[in-house]
């Protein structure tokens, strides 16, 4: 059936429900309201960056079953799109097995990258791609044995989380308690289980932006990749990310084999961040979001489409004929170093005077330590450029309380 865009706010809309509003959310709304989509964005608090420019905001507890159950019968939307974890996915699956919903890119997608159980049960052990050596934990004497089995250094994480959130680099078994204790404190969403990987020794990694779409010649599923994306991560959150990053041939046929791999496994239509880790010319992967990334976000400054028009038109079941990078450019995060209601932004003045920059506010109406509230983006005439232009402008910016 063709795609037919009726008016916003009429009974014929071509309605599309975001769940979860934060600054990925935002750019995904402005690419679909851009073709015409009637934008409804979902959240747990009001004022979340999407709900800012979107067409209707809804404030729920979206890990309830009952409460995203009611809102996606009332919305009725042609597309729910996740854009965080902490949500009650069986619902979606359920909702997509009765033929109600479609879930972008699918149910089963969401469920699997959201788990990190169920994504190193596919990647590892069905599609037997190389990773980190792994063990799970539901209490502290697992994770001690999974501790000394992948050998320290380590990593504890939550099996659902994001950002690094709950996440912990552990050098001796000293540590490990303060590790869990964390994992359990601060996940996105409480399993009651951990992860614990041995340290990669990598020499960068990379997110290898790749999009699922429905190929309009052909009528048939097809695979694009972006150019690779370098970053840097403090704490497992990104700070800073550049694109592109160059790799061997042989690192890059790799990768895009592996990303290729994992993405048509889990199907459906869409972007797909796939994070791997590059030590010569061997790849291991890491994990993937099945949505847009937030490394990805240097798209916005350096390709024709960025990683949010990308989405919105391969969700919408739209071609791709091309996906084109037109200058090295890199982000630098802004983060909140204290507490803050409802603060204001200081510094924009000069950040704007730093050559090639640009800035995405993300306006967040409450601020914590570590909370991204913004983003530097610049270009360059090469890499290195770039990620000068857009740390130096990412200093600049500052935040105030009202
Ligand atoms: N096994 C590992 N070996 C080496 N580095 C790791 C390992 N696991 C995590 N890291 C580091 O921590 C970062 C964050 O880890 P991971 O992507 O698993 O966390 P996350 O909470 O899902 O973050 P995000 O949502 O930003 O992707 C990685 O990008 C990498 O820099
Ligand atoms: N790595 C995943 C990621 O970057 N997700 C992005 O962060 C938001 C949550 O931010 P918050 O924790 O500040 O509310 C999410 O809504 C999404 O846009
Ligand atoms: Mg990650």
């Amino acid at each position: 059936m063709s795609l037919r865009i009726g008016t916003p706010n009429t009974p014929n809309a071509h309605r599309v429900l975001l769940l979860g509003g934060g600054e990925l959310g935002r750019e995904v709304a402005i690419a679909l309201m851009r073709l015409g989509v009637e934008v409804h964005v979902a959240d747990r608090y009001a004022g979340a960056p999407a709900m800012q420019v979107a067409h209707h905001a809804h404030v729920l507890k979206m890990t309830d079953a009952q409460a995203l159950t009611d809102l996606i019968n009332e919305v009725k939307p042609y597309r729910v799109v996740p854009e965080v974890e902490a949500l009650n996915i069986e619902t979606l699956v359920a909702l997509e097995a009765a033929g109600t919903t479609k879930v972008t890119p699918t149910a089963y997608a969401v469920q699997c990258t959201m788990d990190r159980q169920a994504i190193r049960h596919l990647a590892a052990e069905e599609l037997q791609l190389p990773t980190s050596p792994y063990a799970f934990a539901s209490t502290f004497e697992e994770l001690a044995a999974g501790a000394e089995k992948v050998s320290y250094p380590c990593f504890v994480k939550p099996t659902m989380s994001s950002s690094g959130h709950g996440q912990s680099y552990v050098k001796t078994p000293e540590e490990l308690k303060a590790a869990w204790d964390y994992a359990h404190e601060d996940a996105r969403a409480e399993t009651g289980r951990v992860i614990v990987e041995g340290k990669v020794d990598f020499d960068f990694e990379i997110t290898l932006l790749t999009v699922r779409y429905r190929d309009a010649h052909t009528g048939k599923d097809e695979t694009r990749f972006c150019e690779p994306i370098g970053h840097r991560q403090d704490g497992g959150d990104y700070v800073e990310s550049w694109q592109p990053q160059p790799l061997s041939a042989r690192a890059l046929e790799r990768a895009q084999e592996i990303a290729k791999t994992v993405t048509s496994a889990l199907g459906g239509h869409g972007i797909f961040g796939v994070e791997l880790f590059i030590k010569g010319d061997e790849v291991i992967f890491s994990e993937l979001s099945p949505r847009p990334h937030d490394t990805g976000m240097v798209t916005m400054a350096s390709q024709r489409y960025s990683q949010f028009d990308l989405h919105a038109r391969a969700l919408m079941g739209l071609h791709l004929e091309e996906i084109t990078q037109e200058r090295p450019a890199a982000t630098a995060v802004i983060k909140a170093a204290a507490e803050y209601s409802d603060p204001a932004y200081l510094g924009l003045e000069a950040a704007m005077a730093v050559p090639g920059t640009d800035l995405r506010i993300f306006a967040k109406p409450e601020a914590h330590p570590g909370r991204r509230m913004g983003v530097a983006l610049a270009s360059g005439p090469d890499v290195a450029t770039a990620r000068e232009r857009a740390q130096t402008a990412a200093n600049l910016i500052q935040l105030e309380n009202n």
